[in-house]
């Protein structure tokens, strides 16, 4: 009789266990969530995403869309309610709806800072962020970012005839070596790192570094791109189970990811203590100069370390790499991208020589200015971003309120994934979207067409790049260049099946022979 009691008891409570754990794994944050994979405890459905494509969450999330037939597919990353939004459309209104404007709390974006706060641009969101995004920009612009300026256009044109230099001569300096091989050819993308951040730097410093002393600049470029590969598309697992730092450090990533960043903010903290050392409230000469003057008006030096911030030394320094990391490698690696599609795309290069033969010449270098007159090599540009979408799953925003998007009810604190490279290869607004057809985006008689342009590389809205128009900048700018100046061949046909997906989409390292025209 007793033995029948408790093996009931038994019984009754593994069955409560297996509802409870069932009831978990099909979890739904309502009704009205949009379907997708379950959950499992802590990790939520990460595992899913992994068995599906554990290199390119972007390709799994494709195939989700494909299995629940629903281009929002509902989700959990770790703990957090989450929707992945695989439509044109849907994420044209994310983007544009200010109740999609917040960032996600990432411990990938934590271990940026020394004190494990929230900083900078990137992933900051309400009022600080509101305050400092309008700060960096109205700032930077008047040192030229984002707009015509003979400085910065002047010092593109420095960096670029340093860059032909390197390649028709060949290495001057020690820490050039590395980048031309016996053979002549050049490694990509670690070529570039030293092209944009140091239009950057004068833009922060009021200086720039000569060819002598850039090493510095390479450095930085390998820790920041190293940054951006071992990431993955939603942040790692890192950001959602953060102690599994404890148990696996390096599994997790985590060991390389802090050394990365400490590394580069080391840098930066030295360009804002030598501005300190030599600030002259009367002469305001740089980006730094000014926010050392907003630290001082507004009294906040003192770091505080919480997720309310003002004007304050960390948060120069982390805001300073939002701008400084991706000129030093997310351009770098869309330049490797661009000169992998180019080397297998002749026709596309030669039509390219001849429209910049007919408006530019030889006699001078391509400027910010021919974009207008260029429009097949700005087409090419453009093509570009669009087939092989930087930021295959956009930045992470999250639902700052209760909110709906296509009839699914999302509560406060869904994270949002916009599947920008699913929805810059959707066929329906991009025929054959996976040929390389610049043409799509010129009229009838060849000239540009902004409107036939609907692809998203930068985001939109209010969240929308904030290097958008120096990156197109610099990007033309660089590939015009090179193409007046180079033929450009690889050894072995490059293939996009071979890219690798972190935070941003690289080609892994390799190598390209530029030819003297
Ligand atoms: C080809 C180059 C680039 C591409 C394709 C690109 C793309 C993007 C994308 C997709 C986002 C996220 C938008 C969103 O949250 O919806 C973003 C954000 C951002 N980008 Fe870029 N980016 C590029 C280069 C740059 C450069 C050169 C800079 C600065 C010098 C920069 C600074 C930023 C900043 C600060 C944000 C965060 C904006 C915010 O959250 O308010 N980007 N970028």
């Amino acid at each position: 009789m007793i033995s029948s009691i408790s093996e009931l008891i038994i019984a009754a409570f593994v069955a409560l266990i297996v509802s409870v754990v069932i009831r978990y794994i099909r979890y739904r944050p309502s009704d009205r969530f949009p379907p997708g994979p379950p959950r499992v405890p802590l990790l939520g459905s990460y595992p899913f995403l992994l068995a599906l494509n554990y290199r390119h969450l972007h390709r799994a999330a494709a195939r989700l869309s494909e299995l629940y037939r629903s281009n929002v597919i509902g989700l959990h990353l770790g703990p957090l309610p989450a929707v992945i939004v695989n439509d044109h459309t849907l994420v044209r209104q994310v983007l544009q709806r200010s109740e999609f404007d917040g960032r996600p709390d990432l411990f990938l974006a934590r271990l940026r800072d020394e004190r494990y706060a929230r900083r900078g641009i990137f992933f900051t969101d309400g009022e600080s962020w509101r305050e400092q995004r309008k700060f960096f920009l109205k700032t930077l612009h008047e040192y030229g970012f984002g707009r015509r300026n003979d400085t910065v256009e002047q010092d593109l044109e420095s960096g670029l005839t340093e860059l032909i230099s390197l390649l028709k001569e060949g290495p001057q300096y020690e820490h050039e070596k590395s980048l031309l091989n016996e053979a002549g050819y050049a490694r990509c993308p670690q070529l570039f790192f030293a092209l944009f951040s140091n239009v950057i730097l004068r833009m922060l410093t009021a200086s720039r570094l000569e060819r002598e002393d850039q090493a510095v600049l390479f450095e930085v470029g390998a820790n920041s791109l190293a940054f951006h590969r071992q990431g993955d598309d939603y942040g790692l697992a890192l950001s959602y189970v953060p102690w599994i730092r404890y148990i696996l450090p390096g599994f997790s990533r985590y060991r390389v990811l802090r050394e990365v960043n400490q590394k580069a903010n080391a840098v930066i903290r030295s360009l804002a203590e030598q501005c300190e050392k030599t600030y002259n409230e009367a002469d305001i000469r740089c980006f730094i100069d000014a926010y050392l003057r907003e630290i001082k008006r507004t009294g906040g030096n003192i770091t505080t370390g919480s997720d309310c911030f003002g004007f304050e030394y960390d948060q120069l320094v982390i805001g300073c790499a939002d701008f400084l990391v991706p000129a030093f490698s997310a351009i770098p690696a869309k330049l490797g991208l661009i000169l992998q599609r180019l080397v297998t795309q002749p026709a596309t290069v030669t039509r390219m020589q001849t429209e910049i033969e007919q408006s530019v010449g030889q006699a001078r270098l391509p400027r910010v200015d021919d974009r207008t007159n260029l429009p097949f090599c700005e087409a090419v540009i453009r093509e570009a971003l669009r087939i092989d979408t930087l930021v295959p799953s956009g930045i992470p925003h999250v639902t700052t309120q209760d909110t709906e998007l296509a009839g699914y009810q999302l509560p406060k604190g869904t994270l949002v994934i916009n599947g920008l490279d699913y929805i810059n290869h959707q066929e329906d607004i991009f025929p054959q979207p996976h040929e390389f057809q610049p043409e799509r985006f010129l009229d009838a008689d060849g000239k540009l067409s902004l409107e036939q342009d609907k692809s998203i590389p930068f985001g939109a809205g209010h969240r929308v790049c904030a290097g958008e128009t120096f990156a197109r900048n610099a990007l033309f700018v660089t590939i015009t260049t090179l193409v007046q100046q180079f033929n450009v061949a690889t050894e072995l046909a490059p293939d996009p099946a071979q890219h690798l997906t972190g935070v941003i989409r690289t080609a892994p390292d390799f190598w390209i022979k530029f030819t003297s025209r």
